[in-house]
């Protein structure tokens, strides 16, 4: 591969696809996904997720709406003429072929000299750390190293748009992590615009720019990892990205009361949120003490019912004195507190870590 080059835009416009005699699996979807972005669908099984894809790359046609790419309508193109690379799970490497052989596929199919395959491929295969492993047949190779070749074969000419489906579903924890790393590397160096699919959090938070989540057919938030993480929009999007303490209730005013009528302070918001009813504190924005001293703006009381160590961290559970909801606290090695397992403890946090959020 020689130059890096761009990525291209992906616009959704009021994409919907209704199976036959079934409800809308995906409804009313409107996303701009800019030039070399790294988009990432992310939401529960049954969500919409691969048929939104599906609908990108041609396999499924909507029942209504319209794909754009770089401006231009894709619906009635098939997907060999829409210029994207796939990583679909579906999509298997072809078994009789070398691994060279499968990454010089679509390079084979679109006439080039043998010379530019021969280079492309090599340059394909040292990216994806393979180029020792040319001329063995897929069933030679491990599943991380499967799941490179296919990797190799949908970069191999550079498209603008690359589409990948659960690509690391397959894999163990750690081999997934390395993968990761290395789909974020190939996304800085190709340049391409990739749209990933995950039910994974973690594996959203880590790979992508942007992440668009569904529920229901439907985008329910699409921002940065930060902008969700630190400001999701209600109680659905909090749980699905990360751990969260939630207490639900009502806004009065300055404060927040709790089901189990505790008033909490919160920051001005605006009139807008007049009507949230969940109230969000992450877990590291919490505080807890075993002796009753706790310098912080709010509070309660609760028990410790388990700790869990986690290398770098802990994870404090606890259950709310009053009301007996669930807690979660986590401390950062070096700063843990001497608290233990059924000891009454204080929890507490400060406005500005306390967000009101829709309680749906
Ligand atoms: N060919 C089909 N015919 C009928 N219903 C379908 C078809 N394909 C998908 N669905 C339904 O559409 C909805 C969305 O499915 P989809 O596969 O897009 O979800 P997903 O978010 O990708 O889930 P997963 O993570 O499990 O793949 C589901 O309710 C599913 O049962």
């Amino acid at each position: 591969m020689t130059s890096a080059h761009h990525g291209a835009r992906v616009d959704l416009s009021k994409l919907t696809k209704r199976f036959l005699g079934e409800q809308a699996a995906v409804h009313d979807v409107n996303l701009a996904i800019g030039a070399g972005c790294f988009m990432t669908f992310l939401g529960p099984s049954g969500s919409g997720k691969t048929t939104t894809l599906n609908m990108i790359a041609g396999f499924i046609q909507p029942t209504e709406g319209s794909v754009r790419i770089d401006g231009q309508e894709v619906s009635g193109l098939p997907p060999n003429k829409r210029q994207l690379g796939m990583v679909f799970q579906q999509y298997a490497l072809f078994p009789h072929l070398t691994v060279f052989e499968n990454v010089a596929y679509p390079l084979r199919r679109r006439r080039i000299s043998e010379e530019l395959v021969r280079r492309q491929v090599g340059e394909t295969l040292k990216r994806v750390h393979l180029e020792g492993l040319a001329v063995k047949y897929p069933s030679q190779l491990s599943g991380g190293q499967q799941q490179r070749v296919a990797v190799a074969r949908a970069i191999v000419y550079q498209p603008p748009v690359l589409l990948m489906d659960e690509p690391l579903g397959a894999l163990d924890r750690k081999l997934r992590e390395e993968l990761q790393l290395e789909l974020s590397r190939l996304h800085r160096d190709v340049g391409s615009t990739f749209i990933y699919v995950t039910h994974d959090q973690e594996e959203a938070l880590a790979l992508s720019d942007r992440i668009a989540v569904f529920r229901d057919g439907r985008i329910e938030q699409v921002g940065t990892p930060q902008d969700l993480y630190a400001d999701p929009a209600c109680l659905f999007v909090a749980r699905f990205l990360g751990e969260s303490n939630i207490i639900l209730g009502r806004r009065d005013a300055d404060a927040f009361v709790s089901r189990h009528k505790q008033a909490f302070a919160i920051e001005p918001a605006p009139s807008a949120m007049e009507n949230e009813s969940a109230l969000l504190i992450r877990p590291e924005s919490m505080r807890i003490s075993g002796d009753g001293k706790l310098a912080v703006e709010s509070s309660l009381s609760a028990t410790v019912t388990d700790i869990v160590y986690l290398g770098a961290s802990r994870k404090i559970i606890l259950k709310a004195s009053v009301g007996g909801d669930d807690l979660i606290v986590r401390e950062t090695s070096g700063q843990y507190s001497d608290i233990r397992r059924g000891g009454e403890v204080l929890v507490g946090w400060n406005r500005r870590d306390a967000k009101l959020i829709r309680a749906t």
